[in-house]
């Protein structure tokens, strides 16, 4: 990696393959008319992508307040949504405490442009349209000298930037150039959790892209690479979450397992539990990658009130899975294998599916299960 800039990283990722115009369409969902103006560029004989964010002239400052709301009412897919506002999270409290200002009232200068809007929430949203389940990446690199920003004359590594990396391991290349930006780094350890690990996990290969950077460097590329692969096995290991509520009605909890499920925990339940002085209450349970750690205990205290959430890791022997899809004669639904050592030992219905089939049939559900794993077993029977 020779740096890392919002600019780079979305451009890197369009670069393998995310589709630009429906990135384009996911930013111009926030009400900002952008365009997303890429080139190609040949740097050390490597074809890359620079971007440029074509965005009107505003004066308007924004805080983190204003960029939320944005964010929550853009329509965007959750876990894309969840990203791109723990991103703008960490730079509200990096800039709050550089500034002395509390982090919802961070008026974004530089940062909060729509092109960086652009940046960050045009990368959650490639990621989701890559299929990214987790993202992963090494150290990231200082450099050193002065850049001029809204403030005046500013030390690089950016204040900000040192902010946003704390407790994270970065690296010292030898480079009179701002190598990391505020947002890069935000970007980067909104999406990371800030484990970063010179060793990328094991996987196998799929595209690789390059986003280019302006400034030349003298001893790396300017160049950010994205490498998108199927992972081997769990990446950084999973956490249990947990919160115990006495406070919140049944239909804000059920509806926080929902939504952390669809921001990306691998499962969501509720346990009953009986609270000091005897009081009666549920423990809120989600499982969560390392890397989405933060982001789901944020989503969980915002969705319950809780004013803080437990993790601790925990291992998992999970078995091979993979999903068939049969045909009934009532409609389509896919249906989960699992197997272990080879062998398949079980069949099961994927209950969205369905669900919708029965609705849409008139069927009883348990019925439409069990056509679908009757459906199934003779389809493996066929094709083992
Ligand atoms: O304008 C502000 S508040 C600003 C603060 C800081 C701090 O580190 S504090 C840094 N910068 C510089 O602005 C450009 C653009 O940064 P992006 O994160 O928007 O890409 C960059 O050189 C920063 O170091 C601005
Ligand atoms: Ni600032």
């Amino acid at each position: 990696m020779g740096g890392a800039a919002g600019d780079m990283i979305l451009a890197s990722l369009i670069s393998a393959g995310a589709p630009a115009g429906e990135v384009e369409e996911s930013v111009r969902g926030l009400g900002l008319p952008v365009r997303l103006e890429l080139r190609r560029v040949e740097i050390s004989g490597i074809a890359a992508l620079g971007l440029r964010v074509d965005a009107p002239e505003e004066h308007a400052h924004r805080t983190f307040r204003d960029i939320r709301r944005l964010i929550e009412g853009s329509g965007l897919p959750e876990r894309a949504a969840g990203r791109a506002l723990a991103a703008f999270g960490l730079l509200a409290a990096a800039e709050g405490r550089v500034h002395g200002v509390p982090p919802e009232e961070v008026a974004f200068h530089e940062v909060g442009a729509a092109d960086s809007i652009a940046d960050i929430v045009g990368a959650c949203a490639a990621l989701e349209l890559l299929g990214a389940e987790t993202v992963s990446c090494g150290p990231l690199p200082m450099g050193s000298g002065v850049v001029e920003a809204a403030h005046g004359p500013l030390p690089v590594p950016g204040p900000a930037t040192l902010e946003v990396l704390r407790g994270c391991r970065v690296r010292w290349p030898e480079e009179e150039r701002e190598m990391t930006t505020p947002t890069g780094a935000a970007l980067l350890r909104a999406l990371t959790g800030g484990e970063f690990s010179d060793a990328a996990p094991p996987m196998v290969l799929g595209a690789a892209g390059y986003g280019a950077g302006t400034a030349r460097l003298r001893g790396a590329p300017n160049l950010l690479r994205a490498v998108v692969g199927r992972l081997e096995g769990p990446v950084g290991g999973l956490e249990v979450l947990e919160a115990n509520i006495d406070d919140a009605p049944g239909e804000v909890l059920g509806a926080a397992v929902e939504r952390l499920l669809e921001a990306g925990a691998p499962d969501a339940w509720l346990e009953p539990v009986v609270m000091k002085r005897g009081r009666g209450a549920y423990k809120l349970c989600a499982l969560a990658r390392r890397q989405d750690r933060e982001r789901l205990a944020r989503l969980m205290m915002r969705e319950t009130g809780s004013l803080g959430v437990r993790h601790h890791g925990v291992g998992r022997t999970v078995a091979e899975r993979r999903l068939v899809e049969v045909e009934l004669p009532y409609g389509r639904c896919r249906v989960k294998v699992g197997s272990l050592d080879g062998e398949d030992f079980a069949v099961a219905p994927e209950h969205a599916d369905a669900a919708r089939l029965a609705r849409e049939s008139g069927r009883p559900l348990p019925r439409v299960y069990d056509d679908a794993r009757r459906a199934a077993s003779e389809l493996l029977r066929q094709s083992p």
